[in-house]
């Protein structure tokens, strides 16, 4: 057992989806995965582990927010051995020419969380997909038909923040796709333990227009993206 996590050694598959939402990890399991078994219920943060076109895959929600995801990836790198890190997660779109339900695909992060600035002062890290998941889940999106979208997105430290617009404007102008809370802390910790990260991101509401999903699109949504990932891990 971890401080947050319930398993034994070995309950744990090498490769982990990371859901901010512990509901959305359980709706994986169910809907997606065989022989499954929970291994964790701390804090109400559900695991499971179960198999996927008959590889062992987990499945742990995160929490949202950089010290959340960090807690979590922290310990199952650390004390459960995981490789493969797989973020599915939500996010608000920046561009005009990003629509909602899209699905995105982190290949860098931009924040303004402090984590980063804990370890590397006034250095701008740039934390950085894995190339070998990213290809994978960029090819099985072309053979689904998606419309994938690869490239930077925002960190963000706050969801509810003052003058958003301005500093959301300004990442757009410099190419940022969208604005989520958990990718920086998490490409930047499976870097420093040498392990593959990726964010895969359905677009779930967009900053310009207000669009929103319903809670049912999001649904069939989260499915594209949930495959996506899925399908890279065993690939
Ligand atoms: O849907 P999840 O994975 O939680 O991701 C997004 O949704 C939460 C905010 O509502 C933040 O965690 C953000 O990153
Ligand atoms: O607008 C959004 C949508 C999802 N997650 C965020 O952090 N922001």
């Amino acid at each position: 057992m971890s401080t947050h996590i319930g398993a034994n050694k070995g309950d744990i598959a090498d490769t982990v989806l990371l859901p901010g939402d512990p509901l959305r990890a359980k709706y994986i399991a169910e809907t997606f995965l065989e022989d499954v078994t929970c291994y964790n219920e701390v804090r109400g943060m559900y695991g499971f582990t179960g198999t996927y076109k008959g590889k062992r895959i987990s499945v742990q929600g995160t929490g949202m927010g950089a010290p959340s995801i960090a807690i979590y990836a922290n310990e199952l790198i650390q004390e459960y051995d995981v490789q493969n890190l797989i973020r599915v997660g939500s996010c608000g779109a920046l561009q005009k020419d990003v629509q909602v339900r899209d699905v995105i695909l982190a290949q860098t992060s931009t924040t303004d969380s402090q984590m980063n600035r804990m370890v590397f002062g006034n250095i701008d890290y740039a934390p950085t997909a894995d190339f070998g998941l990213l290809k994978k889940a960029y090819d099985v999106g072309e053979e689904q038909g998606l419309n994938l979208r690869v490239g930077n997105v925002f960190t963000s430290d706050s969801f509810y923040r003052e003058n958003a617009m301005e500093l959301f404007q300004k990442l757009a102008e410099y190419n940022v796709l969208a604005v989520e809370m958990e990718t920086t802390a998490l490409y930047t910790i499976a870097a420093k333990y040498d392990r593959q990260a990726l964010s895969v991101l359905t677009v779930s509401d967009h900053i310009l227009t207000g669009e929103e999903t319903t809670s049912e699109e999001r649904q069939t949504t989260f499915n594209d993206m949930i495959e996506v990932a899925l399908e890279a891990s065993v690939k």
